[in-house]
């Protein structure tokens, strides 16, 4: 492999009383720098801002989650990214900050511009950290999880694999506490459904649980990337992990072998981007859903909602109102709206700009 993207959870840098774990941090520096020495680009998504400012600080009244956030991880981001400086300073290796929100995965141009800094970092032997801005990223429009910002990284900068650390060894086929349960080691890309496995509990510092992580883990392996969910807590785990014929316990979701254009992928990622609903007909969700590759065709549209311009992104929904994709619309919605029902026009989702779910 030659380009990984690493996640690394809040659980696995802090420590039960909620500082952060140094030894933990140095040793996995160590590993990446390791990488990093045999020629391996490495970008790291790093949590545990929240978790390592909430330690420092303690506040004079009672925060509300809001300002707690933002006050936790404006003060715990500096000493996360200062800590992590001086750990590769070691290694003689320099690492940069790149702290970002979704919004900035949005437009097609931010996202370009995004990448193209994490690019220049990588030529210049600089290991990228990202994490979420938590700072001013409040709202409803924020990444589900740090897990969530790792796909899209994974997607984004053409990874071989993507490694998610957590605290525990991977995923177990029912409660991890369970005596009976084992870790799944494989699964397979397409649509194997693990939610009766995973519990919604979450561990005491992180923030989406392993369902998110099962979610983003399907979708980023069936654009063609390998992902591997394993212990960060556990000693030497990159080089086990990545060594060829490893059996280190984890669970790796088996990358697709079809190759997904770059439009596409920034597409299947932007569904929380939606400006407008677009809903199709039988027929036309039929053949959308065929094997042969088929655009979204004004005919087949039975009802355009919301407002959008031509390039924005839109759900595709079925006669039934569920969603069955996204795509890029190339048509305005008023536009749009005047040509439903019409034969022989360009189409209103090309199929090189469609995702389906
Ligand atoms: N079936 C399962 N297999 C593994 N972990 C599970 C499962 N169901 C729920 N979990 C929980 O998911 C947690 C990891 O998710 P999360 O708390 O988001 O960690 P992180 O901070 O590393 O992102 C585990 O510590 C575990 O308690
Ligand atoms: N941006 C937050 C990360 C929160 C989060 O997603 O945590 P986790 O579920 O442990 O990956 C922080 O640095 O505290």
């Amino acid at each position: 492999m030659k380009r990984i993207a690493v996640k690394i959870g809040s659980n696995v840098l802090t420590r039960k009383d909620g500082t952060l774990d140094i030894t933990r941090m140095s040793a996995l520096v160590d590993q990446v720098a390791d990488l990093h020495r045999q020629g391996m680009e490495i970008v790291l998504i790093s949590s545990g801002a929240v978790a390592s400012g909430r330690s420092e600080i303690k506040a004079g009244k009672k925060l509300d989650p809001v300002s707690a956030r933002q006050l936790y991880s404006a003060v715990g981001q500096a000493k996360l990214i200062n800590r992590y400086y001086e750990l590769f300073r070691e290694h003689g290796m320099t690492c940069g900050q790149v702290l970002t929100t979704k919004e900035n995965f949005g437009s097609r141009t931010h996202y370009l511009n995004q990448k193209h800094c994490m690019e220049v970092m990588l030529e210049n032997k600089v290991i990228p950290i990202v994490n979420e801005n938590d700072t001013i990223s409040v709202t409803e429009l924020m990444f589900t999880d740090n897990d969530e910002l790792s796909g899209l990284i994974a997607t984004m900068m053409g990874m071989d694999a993507l490694v998610i650390l957590s605290n525990i060894d991977g995923i177990y086929n029912g409660n991890p506490s369970d005596p009976d349960s084992s870790v799944i080691r494989e699964i397979e890309c397409g649509k194997t459904d693990l939610s009766e496995y995973v519990q919604t509990s979450k561990s005491s510092f992180g923030r989406g649980g392993m369902l998110t992580k099962c979610h983003i883990a399907q979708k980023v392996a069936d654009e063609g990337i390998a992902v591997i969910i394993a212990n960060g807590k556990k000693d030497n785990i990159l080089p086990m992990l990545l060594a060829v014929d490893s059996d280190t316990v984890c669970t790796r979701f088996i990358p697709a072998s079809k190759p997904v254009s770059s439009v596409k992928k920034w597409i299947a990622h932007s569904e929380g981007f939606a400006k407008g609903e677009i809903h199709i007909n039988k027929g036309a969700e039929e053949a959308l859903t065929a094997p042969k590759a088929t655009s979204v065709l004004l005919v087949g549209v039975t009802r355009i909602e919301g407002d959008f311009e031509k390039d924005d992104i839109v759900k595709i929904m079925n006669e039934e109102g569920v969603q069955i994709g996204v795509g890029c619309t190339a048509y305005d919605s008023e536009e749009a709206r005047k040509q439903i029902g019409q034969r022989d026009l360009k189409p209103l989702i090309h199929y090189d700009y469609l995702y389906l779910d």
